[in-house]
């Protein structure tokens, strides 16, 4: 893909063709039947490029390239070289970071905003991260008396299947990256059909950053019947990393138990916001609208279930719906603009249907709940307020994944604990008190991976991150991604 531009051209990119082609063994190339398909811009529903349409033949050549790369010089580059290019990759990509921003908004309608101050910088960062990682990274040793010690030493798993979702496109693809590089491993990549331009970059970079041929491989395509099923399907793949909708976690895990494939799973969340009275209602507030709207709300963590003790309820809400009925929803390059595009029309129509059932439920939507006037181009929704439904509706029971948030008052502790984990979810909570105790009490009880208090979405990437039942399958972050993407041996010797 050929770029060179910066947020001010911005209007060039919406304007000109940018194509993405599969990344093998080094070279961009399309694919073997010159199969593809359009790339949208949600912001506009127009075609902005066209997308290698890759399959079965396509993960077969790049994963051939992978596990040839297992034993070129990639396998023989010192650690010290290895994190030195692992650290060269976050430094470019802060080069090319407002080209970047500019590509993460155009595919995702998110604001320029946002993937200039979160989406590209972390994705950076997360090179950075695990480069440092790596060279203060130990293993175990256990000495049995005189008799003999164990130590264990780090092995790469092979090649390895990276398949992503398309709301924080860069970071997601490039959090499981690095470790997975980190760890010496080889990988083919599956970016989301809808937002392939990062990562079709991203591939150049670690080219120019000194990762050998083969050991970074890019196939875009679909989930069943095409790229993404073939990369599960594939013996020669040893583990997928995967972040996504739990139903395709299910088809995952069912089509890598035939070759007995490593999985780390990131899925789907209903994420509970327990606001208590006590609470300073300001921070609350601030930080709520983020944890409900953020991304369009299009953030696995987003709390999209809040439940407000009533001594606090109704000046919560005001104070709350006010607040939302003062973010800019519009074009993503916009600067006043808080909340873009929708990421396409099938998501967006989907979304529009849970605020029907909500009615049809007895809901009522506070603000919100429809498309502002004059963006009938894209697939815009006003962030939306929901009220008068309790725990057995569906709305407050399945993913949106939207500007669309519940919230329902309660009195006590325990009530709203069972309310919270009344859930097949667990991936995250935040907890609002000043209350010491309370604070320690309530998060230990929530069935989540990740509890925030007083906060959310802060990130310590040293911290486990994953979810709980059917929000997820393992952990990953620190020295947790470093454990899934590698083996480890133990030696034992006698003394
Ligand atoms: N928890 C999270 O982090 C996220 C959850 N979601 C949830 O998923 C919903 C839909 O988003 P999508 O990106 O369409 O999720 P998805 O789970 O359908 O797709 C995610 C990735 O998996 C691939 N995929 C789909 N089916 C596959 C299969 N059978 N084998 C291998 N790969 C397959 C897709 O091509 C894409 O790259 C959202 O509305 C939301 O509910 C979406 C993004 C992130
Ligand atoms: O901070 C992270 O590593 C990840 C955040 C968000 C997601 O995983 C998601 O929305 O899918």
């Amino acid at each position: 893909m050929q770029t060179n531009a910066s947020t001010s051209l911005a209007n060039n990119y919406v304007s000109q063709s940018i194509d993405c082609l599969h990344f093998i063994d080094g070279q961009y190339v399309s694919s073997l039947n010159g199969k593809t398909f359009d790339n949208i811009n949600p912001a506009t529903g127009k075609v902005i490029g066209i997308v290698a349409e890759g399959g079965k033949e396509e993960v077969d050549l790049a994963v051939a390239a992978a596990k040839r790369a297992l034993q070129g010089p990639w396998k023989t580059m010192s650690q010290n070289d290895r994190i030195n290019v692992i650290r060269r990759i976050g430094d470019l990509i802060l080069e090319r970071k407002e080209e970047l921003a500019v590509l993460e908004s155009v595919d995702t309608g998110k604001p320029i905003w946002l993937s200039g101050s979160i989406d590209i910088p972390r994705s950076a960062y997360n090179f950075h991260f695990f480069a440092d990682s790596l060279r203060s990274d130990g293993t175990e040793a256990y000495q049995m008396d005189q008799v003999a010690i164990n130590y264990s030493v780090r092995k790469p798993l092979g090649v390895v299947g990276l398949i992503n979702p398309w709301n924080l496109p860069l970071l997601l693809m490039t959090w499981k990256l690095a470790p997975c590089l980190a760890a010496g491993n080889t990988v083919v990549m599956k970016p989301a059909e809808l937002t392939p331009m990062t990562a079709t970059v991203l591939a150049q970079i670690c080219k120019d950053a000194g990762v050998p041929d083969g050991v970074v491989n890019i196939v875009h395509g679909f989930g069943p019947n095409s790229a993404g099923s073939a990369l599960t399907e594939h013996p020669d793949v040893s583990a997928i990393s995967f972040t996504g909708e739990t139903t395709t976690g299910k088809i995952i895990m069912a089509s890598a138990a035939k070759t007995l494939k490593r999985l780390s799973f990131e899925l789907g969340g209903k994420n509970p916001n327990i606001i208590f009275a006590d609470s300073n209602l300001d921070e609350v507030i601030e930080t709520t609208i983020k944890s409900s709207f953020i991304n369009q709300g299009e953030v696995c963590l987003c709390g999209s279930r809040i439940y407000v003790e009533r001594p606090a309820y109704e000046q919560f809400l005001e104070k709350f719906v006010a607040k939302t009925k003062e973010l800019v929803v519009g074009d993503p390059f916009d600067a006043k603009t808080k909340v873009g595009s929708l990421i396409g029309e099938e998501h967006f129509n989907r979304v529009k249907g849970y605020i029907e059932l909500a009615k049809e439920e007895g809901g009522t939507i506070l603000t919100g709940g429809r498309s502002p006037e004059g963006l009938e181009q894209g697939y815009y929704l006003e962030p939306t307020i929901i009220v008068g439904l309790d725990g057995n509706c569906r709305t407050v029971r399945e993913e949106i994944f939207g500007p669309v948030v519940t919230v329902i008052p309660f009195d006590t502790e325990e009530e709203v604990l069972a309310q919270a984990n009344d859930t097949h979810y667990g991936l995250s909570a935040s907890v609002w008190t000043n209350d010491l105790r309370r604070a320690h009490r309530v998060a230990g009880q929530i069935d989540a991976g990740i509890v925030w208090v007083n906060t959310w979405f802060l990130r310590d990437l040293r911290t486990p991150f994953g979810g709980m039942k059917q929000s997820g399958i393992g952990r990953e972050g620190g020295k947790h991604s470093l454990e899934f993407y590698s083996e480890l041996t133990n030696i034992c010797i006698k003394l």
